[in-house]
């Protein structure tokens, strides 16, 4: 991180959850810091606390304990620095590719309609879907949903993208293309990310740093920083070396 500002630094945060009156401790005393233009890519065994972790740093649940700041601001709620890209979508059935792409566009920074509409169809275009702006989602496949709302997460130029398992209902092929999708829209417009996935090639073939998490309460058991330039092949023996090397720490 030689250099470059640390955009989130998470610092020694804890997290327990009460069910059905027992403590679930999930996350033990962890920090780490992501530097701007950072991809940081958590794996972890299933049900070890990565959601809740990424939650907490995403600002929607609090930490028992230690803090998480943003450019040097203690975070404490949601901020429109960052967007969050989940598992489950979040789509409006009832707008237009367009019109869910022109949703978070707020008057103040786009004068009008058109310029907004404008910005909706080039984003439409950056991820394929030219030709699709005026159709509705029930109209499009599932790939063509997720581009969509990578879309209408780029749209707003958020400085954070906080994704939580993106491409995991998406069949292979379609999850190797939004990955390339990504590096690219990443290789034009400098956004940091924290990428959550159980898909160990996915990290290493993205992800400038790969943190592997402990089982529950989870601490973080391993660091990879990973120095191959883009695009990657996942087939390479430099590749493969640290998949094997990650998937030792997970027990695999
Ligand atoms: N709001 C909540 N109340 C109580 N327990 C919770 C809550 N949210 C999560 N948990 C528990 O915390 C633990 C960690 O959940 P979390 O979703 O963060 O794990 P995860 O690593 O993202 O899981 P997965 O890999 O299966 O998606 C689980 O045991 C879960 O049941």
């Amino acid at each position: 991180m030689s250099g470059k500002p640390r955009k989130i630094v998470v610092d020694r945060v804890s997290k327990r959850f009460v069910s059905n009156g027992a403590e679930l401790p999930v996350i033990d005393d962890v920090s780490f810091d992501v530097a701007d233009g950072e991809f940081v890519a958590i794996v972890g065994p299933s049900g070890c606390g990565k959601s809740t972790l990424m939650n907490i740093i995403a600002g929607f649940e609090r930490p028992d304990r230690g803090s998480v700041e943003v450019d040097g601001v203690e975070h404490r709620a949601p901020s429109p620095k960052g967007i969050v890209i989940s598992q489950h979508g979040s789509v409006f059935p009832w707008l237009t590719v367009q019109q869910n792409l022109m949703f978070g566009l707020t008057n103040d920074r786009h004068a009008d309609r058109g310029d907004k509409a404008a910005l909706a169809d080039h984003y439409a275009a950056m991820v394929g879907l030219k030709g699709f702006e005026a159709a509705y989602p029930h109209e499009l496949s599932g790939g063509m949903l997720k581009r969509v709302e990578l879309a209408r997460a780029f749209v707003v130029k958020p400085e954070i993208l906080y994704m939580d398992e993106p491409f995991s209902a998406l069949d292979a092929l379609m999850n190797l293309r939004m990955r390339n999708e990504l590096l690219r829209i990443l290789a034009e417009e400098r956004h940091t990310v924290l990428l959550i996935t159980h898909d160990v090639e996915e990290a290493v073939y993205m992800a400038d740093r790969i943190m592997v998490l402990s089982p529950r309460p989870t601490r973080i058991q391993a660091t990879f920083r990973v120095d191959m330039p883009h695009p990657r092949r996942l087939a390479s023996p430099e590749s493969q070396a640290l998949r094997e090397a990650i998937l030792k720490e997970l027990g695999l």
